[in-house]
């Protein structure tokens, strides 16, 4: 006779069943929809082609959405307390008469099943997990929550359910509670790509997930208490129930590094949602990948909010006024501006409270009306009538000597061109800076050494003075139209398509590395240029540029997009996908607002989330505010975790200057991640930071103390190859020695072995990464060690592909492994970055093992490691 556990299993299997069904059913639906739509002929007109597009993409979206629902579709069920049963799972379905089979578990009605405690049962009896293969259930896991109902009594009790407080039945064969359902999914091997958790998600994580949408919410929280997983559960959540909102605006995420946001880019997708933009600082500012490197205390100096100040100051240094009156020799003539007409047309242009560049329209305009008055004056046979006049303005400004004049005084200016002129020449930083800065400070900023003689630099109009009456080639497109409207009053916009060439000049510095415009901008260049960006304006013709370029781009897409769909609907030899993009080069509106969004800086999305937001600078706050104007947003971070040098220790501190008060804070307790025995070492780190601050509680336990390895313990002859390796290629004096080398080579092979097919990470200091990272690659052909690249970026991007990876600090945050060596921890501390928190960020890495590799003495609060 089947156990009850059996027929139970059946049970569900029979449902599981019926779920499929109606799952494939529903996509097959969607799948002729989305045909018919296609296949449709229109009338042509613009919108029934947008009406077409808008519906094929709702379809498609759909149609996703359903993809993704395939693994997991079902994951647990309710037992109401008035014998309803609720499934829960990745969709909602409804069958044939529409009435629901299966219930998203984001609907307010699934939240009692991450929610209901046998003290607060939510009106339930029972919370059942469902584990499956496939389409196969594999096992049942019971939280009985109440008094059984009569219905469910007999299952219930003989399921033997082993519940979060209801241990009474522990050791119940098959069947497993909730709580063992999340220690199975903490105790997996790390794949290198972190997975959705709705089936394990806990109380006080899924109360922040469906917190609020309005206002700031801050989820502050330690290591491995799943900050991350909140977040991304919550722009999930937050799609789901304000999709028409959110789909037209977007959803920013910003994280720390380009390997972070690889870990965790199939969150998402997993729960059917795209309509999410992922950026890194550095990626912040469209067209512009900064990937250079810089001291970290100049990086922290970019950030501070000083420099938005000295940013405005530099784009008024470039409305110049003139010493004395300037003369322009013109045809016969010579022209003069004064110093108090420039100074009035400058007011003017400020006053008109554009930016920059489109203020310029205003200045010129003034300017070259006193110009052309001049010129008629001087005119033998008195008055002109207006066109005769728009003639003669039209002709000063095609004439080269009047337009550098102008140009010099309020040039054309990119952000690029702003920012590095400011630490490409010692002296424009030094006047925009004013008394903001020390001349210590400025130095840090500088390009050039601060050795380097201080060098007068060409200005952008100024670098090649043109003199005399040369006209213009006619080949330069616009110039031969007026930077403004000749007729209308000054300071009403000027008509569309006269606007000025961009006489961009790029900035070189004599003496200088590069010219500004080659710079390689680090990260904590990009909220300057945004600054600048925001004061500057577009430059009109880059504007205009940017634009064909992305149309461009958006016609490859479409076609890409096209061959996509017809691979999907397999619709090969009755649809050809050049054709059918072509169909749709209308008023395009597949490319969703998160594909927009990326490329336009002015894009207003409509939430923000930042991972490890304690690292979060004042000017970078400027910038990301700026892109959510709403400031709706969900900031996830650990200031015990910050490595920024005077960092804020408080939200109010790191936001009030911001945001003042308008923000909440949650606080997570609970570590999913770290063993209790790896963060018994990391808590001794923490007090030392601040005995003050709080040791998130390990949900487990891994049965194995961290241990320590000396160097020297493990002779170099032990490791096989390295004498040989050592022999062609000696250790350099500065770098890691013969004998630390062998250590951690000792320790990575037997962390990799123990870790069966999961992720290790060596983490070191910065300088070391490279060396170990080359010798451990050398050294251990049979294990994959992530290599380096050219291009820093992809390098971080790898990591996680390969069983084992080498890497600093900075570039394991928000990341986990199996087992983390950590060499030299004393080498930390001494690091420009705060120290203890690196060592604290380091440390709690590790899902299952933590060896420390050390030469000399462990620092006093990681004296309890066991050795080896
Ligand atoms: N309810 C849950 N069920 C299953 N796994 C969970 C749950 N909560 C967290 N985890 C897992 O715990 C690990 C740590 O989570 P996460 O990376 O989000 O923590 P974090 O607070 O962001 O950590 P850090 O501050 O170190 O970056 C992840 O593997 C995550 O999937």
């Amino acid at each position: 006779m089947p156990s009850t556990q059996d027929v139970e299993r059946a049970r569900e299997q029979a449902y599981l069943d019926t779920l499929y069904t109606r799952l494939d059913e529903v996509r097959e639906i969607t799948r002729e929809q989305l045909r018919g739509v296609l296949l449709a002929v229109g009338t042509g007109t613009p919108q029934s082609i947008v009406e077409r597009d808008v519906f094929a993409a709702a379809h498609a979206d759909r149609l996703a959405r359903l993809d993704a629902a395939e693994g997991r579709l079902c994951f647990g069920a309710m037992d109401h307390a008035d014998g309803r049963r609720t499934y829960i799972g990745r969709i909602g379905l409804s069958d044939s008469e529409q009435e629901p089979i299966l219930v998203d578990w984001r609907a307010p009605v699934a939240t009692a099943f991450y929610r209901a405690t046998l003290a607060d049962p939510h009106g339930l009896v029972r919370r059942r997990h469902l584990r499956t293969r496939g389409r196969e259930v594999t096992g049942i896991a019971d939280d009985p929550l109440g008094l059984p109902d009569p219905a469910s009594a007999g299952a219930s009790a003989a399921d033997g359910a082993e519940g979060a407080g209801a241990n009474a039945n522990a050791g119940a064969t098959a069947v497993q509670s909730g709580d063992a359902m999340l220690l199975e999914a903490l105790a997996a091997p790390r794949t290198g790509r972190m997975h959705d958790i709705i089936a394990t998600l806990q109380a006080e994580q899924d109360r922040i997930i469906r917190a609020r949408a309005n206002g700031i919410l801050v989820v502050d929280g330690g290591p491995g208490t799943g900050k991350t997983a909140v977040a991304l559960h919550r722009a999930a959540y937050l799609l789901y129930n304000d999709r028409a909102r959110l789909d037209q605006s977007g959803v920013l995420i910003v994280g720390p590094s380009p390997v972070f946001l690889r870990y965790i880019d199939q969150v998402l997708p997993s729960l059917g949602e795209t309509g999410v933009v992922f950026a890194t600082p550095a990626r912040l500012f469209p067209g512009v990948d900064a990937t250079g490197t810089e001291p970290v205390e100049a990086a922290a100096l970019k950030g501070d909010p000083r420099m938005a100040d000295i940013v405005a100051t530099a784009v008024r240094d470039h409305q110049r006024l003139p010493r004395r009156e300037l003369t322009i020799p013109y045809d016969d003539h010579v022209l003069r501006l004064s110093r108090d007409a420039v100074a009035r047309a400058r007011t003017r242009a400020r006053r008109s409270r554009r930016p920059h560049n489109s203020a310029r329209r205003v200045f010129l305009r003034e300017l070259l009306g006193d110009l052309t008055t001049q010129v008629v004056r001087q005119i033998p046979g008195g008055l002109l009538d207006a066109d005769e006049r728009r003639q003669i303005t039209r002709d000063l400004w095609l004439d080269e000597g009047v337009h550098a004049a102008l140009d010099r005084l309020w040039p054309l200016l990119t952000p690029q061109q702003l920012v590095g002129a400011l630490f490409t020449d010692p002296a424009v930083l030094a006047r925009a800076a004013g008394g903001r800065l020390t001349p210590a400070e400025r130095d840090l900023l500088a390009d050039l050494p601060p050795a380097n003689p201080r060098i007068p630099t060409p200005r952008p109009a100024e670098a090649a003075p043109r003199r005399g009456r040369r006209r213009t080639s006619p080949s330069r497109g616009d110039a031969l139209q007026l930077p403004f409207d000749t007729d209308p009053a000054p300071d009403t916009d000027p008509a569309p398509g006269i606007h000025p060439a961009p006489d961009i000049h790029p900035i070189t510095v004599a003496g200088a590395r590069r010219p500004a415009g080659e710079r390689r901008w680090t990260p904590a260049d990009v909220p300057l240029l945004d600054e600048a960006a925001e004061l500057l304006g577009d430059p009109d013709e880059e504007a205009g540029l940017e634009a064909a370029r992305r149309a461009e781009r958006e016609r490859a897409e479409e076609r890409e997009y096209a061959r996509g769909v017809v691979d999907m609907l397999g619709l090969h030899g009755q649809v050809d996908a050049d054709a059918l993009a072509e169909r749709w080069s209308g008023p395009r509106v597949r490319r969703s607002a998160a594909e927009h969004a990326r490329e336009d800086r002015s894009w207003a999305f409509g939430h923000l989330i930042v991972d490890e937001a304690q690292e979060i600078s004042p000017m970078l706050w400027r910038l990301l505010w700026r892109r959510c104007p709403g400031r709706t947003a969900t900031l996830v971070g650990d200031l015990a975790q910050t490595a920024r040098p005077g960092a804020p220790t408080s939200w109010e501190q790191l936001l009030g200057p911001v945001v003042d008060d308008r923000f909440t804070v949650e606080r997570l307790t609970v570590n999913y991640r770290t063993p209790q025995e790896i963060m018994d070492v990391a808590a001794e780190v923490l007090r030392a930071q601040d005995p003050a601050l709080v040791v998130p509680v390990s949900v487990r336990s891994a049965g194995r103390r961290p241990a320590a390895l000396r160097v020297g313990d493990v002779a170099v002859e032990a490791v096989p190859g390295l004498a040989r390796l050592l022999a062609g290629d000696p250790p350099a004096a500065d770098g890691p020695s013969a004998e630390l080398l062998a250590a951690v080579a000792h320790a990575a092979t037997a962390e990799a072995a123990a870790a069966a097919g999961g992720r290790v990470a060596v983490i070191a200091r910065p300088r070391d990464v490279q060396p170990l990272r080359a010798a451990l690659m050398a050294l251990l052909p049979d294990l994959a060690v992530a290599p380096d690249s050219i291009d820093p970026a992809s390098a971080a991007g790898n990591a996680l592909d390969a069983p084992v990876a080498v890497l600093g600090v900075a570039e394991t945050k928000g990341l986990e492994f199996d087992a983390v060596v950590l060499v030299e921890p004393a080498d930390l501390l001494v690091e420009p970055t705060r120290g203890l928190a690196d060592l604290y960020v380091a440390l709690t890495r590790a899902t299952r093992s933590l060896r420390v590799v050390h030469s000399g003495e462990l620092p006093p609060f990681l004296r309890s490691l066991d050795g080896d």
